[in-house]
């Protein structure tokens, strides 16, 4: 529905996308997710027709956007950095896009439209009040509040719930994908947010540098990471990379305290990945380490041990029950499943470690 391919700008000496490609589906909800720089806004705005491209193509509903002005393309955006009119009332503003000749709707079916956008956003208590007066969090609703109020081939959000207090940010989160509008329409979605995109996201693309580096559902992104960034950026507590390498018998840990059943060719230097919540305290069918608790940390329910073994510290997650009661010091057991183990090449300058498969 929405096809980049081989996207390059730059702005002066500053490669903004460098060859960037992306396939987003008819009908899906595609999140974009990466660090701050990586060239998310540039490449909405490469879809919406607000920055030409330097080289590559923009395909939109099977179309070849090169001559397209952004009026035409058919698509609504949400910026960051929105564009309301601050004197004008919240209704005035939502109301604005359906005045426009493409959009026009008879007004008690604008009124409908608008007040039934209002409602899932929570601004209805808002309508009469000018844009001016809000808060943040308010006028960011206002603004994905004129993206949705009318129809689109494709709506492209920016970072649309960060002004949002956490509680409103996790509601909205929620609901965003029931909204009717949302549900029918393609929907390229920026976040730096792992969370939000896991959340979100029927499939994600990881972005860095200008690049996608890796596109998959939440399953696909969360098992087979593309290399030890990806793996990084999903899930807290962050997950576990060991350095060592590997034998003829698996995995040795470089002070030579930790060993794990994992194959690839003997020799090779390897980073062992481990999410704390595949690693559990105590015996158990799988593999066993021991070490010693170096610190532990309630986190809601449940509760972060960091666990000493050797040089190595390994976090896991636990139940409370688990780990009432631990001490720094005391002796441990941790256990895990051969196959939560991840390995990676050694990370390089430059090059975060690529995923073995094994
Ligand atoms: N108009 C511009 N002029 C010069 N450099 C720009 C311009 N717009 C973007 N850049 C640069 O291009 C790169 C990508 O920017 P972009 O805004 O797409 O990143 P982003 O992933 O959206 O980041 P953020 O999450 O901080 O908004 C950055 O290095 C940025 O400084």
């Amino acid at each position: 529905m929405i096809v980049l391919t081989g996207i390059r700008k730059a702005y002066g000496r500053v490669t903004a996308l460098d060859g960037l490609e992306l396939d987003v589906r008819e009908g899906e909800f595609f999140c974009l997710l990466g660090p701050s720089g990586a060239g998310k806004t540039t490449t909405l705005k490469t879809v919406a027709g607000l920055e030409p491209p330097d080289a590559g193509t923009v395909e939109i509903a099977g179309r070849d956007m090169r001559d397209v002005e952004p009026y035409d393309r058919g698509v609504a955006m949400c910026f960051e950095s929105y564009a309301l009119y601050p004197h004008r009332s919240v209704y005035d503003n939502l109301a604005s896009p359906l005045r426009s000749p493409r959009h026009r709707l008879p007004a008690a079916e604008a009124r409908e439209t608008i007040g039934s956008v209002a409602e899932l956003l929570g601004i209805s208590g808002l309508l009469e009040r000018p844009v001016g007066q809000l808060s943040n969090g308010q006028r960011q609703r206002v603004a994905l509040g004129r993206v949705l109020v009318r129809p689109a081939r494709a709506f492209l959000l920016d970072e649309p719930l960060s002004h949002l207090d956490a509680k409103l940010r996790q509601r909205m989160r929620a609901e965003l994908k029931a909204i009717g509008a949302v549900r029918r329409t393609t929907t390229l979605y920026v976040t730096h947010d792992s969370v939000e995109a896991l959340a979100l996201g029927d499939r994600i693309g990881v972005i860095r540098g200008g690049r996608i580096v890796q596109t998959g559902t939440r399953e696909e992104i969360w098992y087979r990471p593309h290399d030890t960034e990806v793996a990084r950026a999903f899930g807290r507590p962050r997950i576990n990379l060991l350095p060592g390498t590997v034998t003829e018998d698996g995995f040795r840990s470089a002070d030579g305290e930790v060993e794990l059943p994992v194959r690839a060719k003997a020799g090779t230097e390897v980073l062992v990945g481990v999410r704390p919540r595949d690693l559990t305290l105590g015996g158990g069918p799988g593999h066993e380490l021991t070490g010693t608790v170096y610190v532990t940390e309630p986190i809601g329910r449940t509760v972060e041990v960091t666990v000493r073994i050797g040089e190595q510290h390994l976090s896991l997650v636990a139940p409370r029950a688990d780990a009432a009661g631990l001490r720094p010091d005391d002796p441990v057991r941790v256990t895990v499943r051969p196959e939560n183990l991840l390995l990676f090449e050694a990370d390089r300058p430059e090059r975060p470690g690529r995923r073995i498969v094994p």
